[in-house]
């Protein structure tokens, strides 16, 4: 087995969550381009990133090596293939365009509004709030309200919030092993659900939920779909004339039988649910996290909030905390079908391989052939972000922060860019500015180790002992708490 797998191995299994640092400390060694897996690579160049993960029209795979961590290969962020990609996610475009976001917009104002009310209560309980809790129940509530016909709502249930949170957090940080030991769950899947199940982790017990809760909404809908028009004169559809996303797909005309049948779409649905959860949750946490910690930007956020015109800053500080969410924090590779020829750019990272100055020498990668750059090493690029590890909300505006977002890996790029942006914008919008004007906050029992990127575990997380970000709140006074 050749060294770079062991390497792989290593810090996925005995220093788990551990590679993209050790990769990021290779680079500087031996330069910005390395081989990382037997047969992939990875480049510390953001000069690069438009090669790699290149525009709709141009023929990027994914690397089906890395996608078994989640197995749920039914999914459009886990297909592997170009042009089976490009049918599955035209038939959702639609479903998550701006026009149905702002149409939906409701289902957001709401549960801004309820996790208003549930900061409002600890304050008058006097107890501290864990914010990471509170904003995992909310993204989750949204994104499966936006998605299915059938509602959630663990945002009116605290301690449930706090133990799907910690269930998810530990599914996380297992998966990674699934690439290397694919017979384990392969084994697990092959027994019969009551002898397998006290042997899953709770939150595969969680996600098997999720899938039994999307099958009954399927079989629900394939059962009323003949008599649909009777069934869905009273209920609010959006201007895709859709009530859950499931609608959008069995209708899409390009998309093949074979692709609108229960299990894929349970596990397309399941997939989309996982994918808004985690990140806008993130995002927030994080954005909190620096804003309280940093109380000259929470005024310059506020005095802006007190305009109700355009909000660049507010839009900066989601920029910032985008970018230090590190978005997929997976290698996430492409592949390409086409020879790329590799020259590094003046964001390459100078090494005692290719020191400032010296020749530039080209590199062709053969077609077929797993390349990536890793957010950490995307966002926290020198050349484009000074001072990368420092919360700086103002990198973000004017004509050069303008030019920065070209560089802006938190959302991915091109073919396979997320589907989400627009409701995931929406949430963090309207979370941050309803809580900075109803609340006054102070951290509680928090530091910077709560929000800082320890572990790679397809999303950033702190170290083990992080119990969240936890504030104190209180009302605003002349504002009410909703
Ligand atoms: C701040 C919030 C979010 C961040 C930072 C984020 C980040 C990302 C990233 C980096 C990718 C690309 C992954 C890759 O290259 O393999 C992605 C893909 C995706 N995201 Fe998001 N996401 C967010 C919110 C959401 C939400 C709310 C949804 C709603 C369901 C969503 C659904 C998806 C889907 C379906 C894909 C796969 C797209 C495809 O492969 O065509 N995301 N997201």
């Amino acid at each position: 087995i050749p060294l770079t797998w062991w390497y792989e191995f290593y810090y996925d299994a005995i220093q788990p969550g551990q590679y993209v640092f050790k990769i990021q400390e290779l680079h500087k060694r031996y330069g910005p381009i390395i081989r990382v897996t037997p047969d992939g690579i990875h480049i510390n160049d953001v000069g690069f990133l438009d090669t790699v993960y290149a525009p709709a029209m141009v023929r990027r795979d994914k690397y089906d090596y890395q996608l078994r961590s989640l197995r749920i290969p039914g999914g459009v962020g886990t297909t592997a293939g170009y042009h089976l990609h490009r049918l599955r996610r035209e038939s959702l475009t639609h479903f998550f365009s701006k026009k149905n976001i702002l149409y939906l917009e409701g289902l957001i104002t709401d549960k801004v509004e309820q996790l208003k009310q549930l900061i409002a209560t600890h304050v008058a309980d006097n107890t501290p709030v864990n914010l990471s809790d509170a904003f995992f129940a909310f993204s989750n509530d949204v994104v499966t309200n936006f998605l299915f016909a059938h509602q959630t709502d663990i945002l009116s249930n605290e301690s449930k919030a706090v133990i799907l949170r910690q269930n998810s957090k530990e599914l996380l940080m297992g998966i990674n092993l699934n690439k290397h030991f694919p017979w384990i769950p392969d084994f697990l899947e092959s027994l019969l659900l009551s002898i397998s199940r006290p042997m899953m982790p709770p939150g595969l017990v969680d996600m098997l939920a999720l899938f039994d809760r999307v099958r009954n909404e399927l079989l629900a809908l394939t059962h009323t779909r003949p008599s649909a028009t009777a069934t869905t004169a009273a209920k609010p559809l959006g201007p895709t004339g859709k009530e859950s996303v499931f609608d959008s797909v069995l209708d899409a005309p390009n998309l093949p039988d074979a692709e609108k049948t229960l299990p894929r779409l349970e596990q397309e649905g399941t997939l989309l649910a996982l994918a808004g959860t985690e990140s806008p949750a993130q995002t927030l946490t994080v954005a909190f996290y620096h804003l309280l910690a940093n109380p000259a930007l929470l005024a310059k956020l506020r005095q802006e909030l007190r305009t109700l015109e355009q909000l660049p800053y507010l839009s900066a500080v989601i920029e910032e905390s985008n970018r230090l969410s590190f978005g997929f924090t997976a290698r996430t590779a492409r592949i390409a079908y086409e020879p790329l020829t590799y020259t590094p750019s003046a964001h390459a990272a100078p090494s005692p391989c290719s020191p400032p100055g010296a020749q530039r020498k080209s590199y062709v990668f053969p077609p077929g052939t797993p390349i990536r750059t890793t957010t950490l090493s995307a966002q926290t690029a020198e050349t484009v972000f000074p001072e990368p590890w420092v919360f700086d909300p103002d990198r973000w505006l004017g004509d050069v922060g303008r030019e920065r977002r070209r560089f802006q890996m938190a959302f991915g790029k091109g073919g396979r860019r997320c589907l989400g942006i627009e409701l995931a914008r929406a949430e963090l919008f309207l979370v941050i500015a309803g809580l900075v004007r109803a609340f006054d906050m102070t951290l509680f029992e928090t530091g910077e180790e709560d929000v800082a990127f320890r572990c790679d575990y397809q999303v950033a997380m702190p170290g083990r002992g992080s119990r969240g970000v936890r504030v104190r709140a209180r009302a605003r006074v002349g504002v009410g708490s909703s």
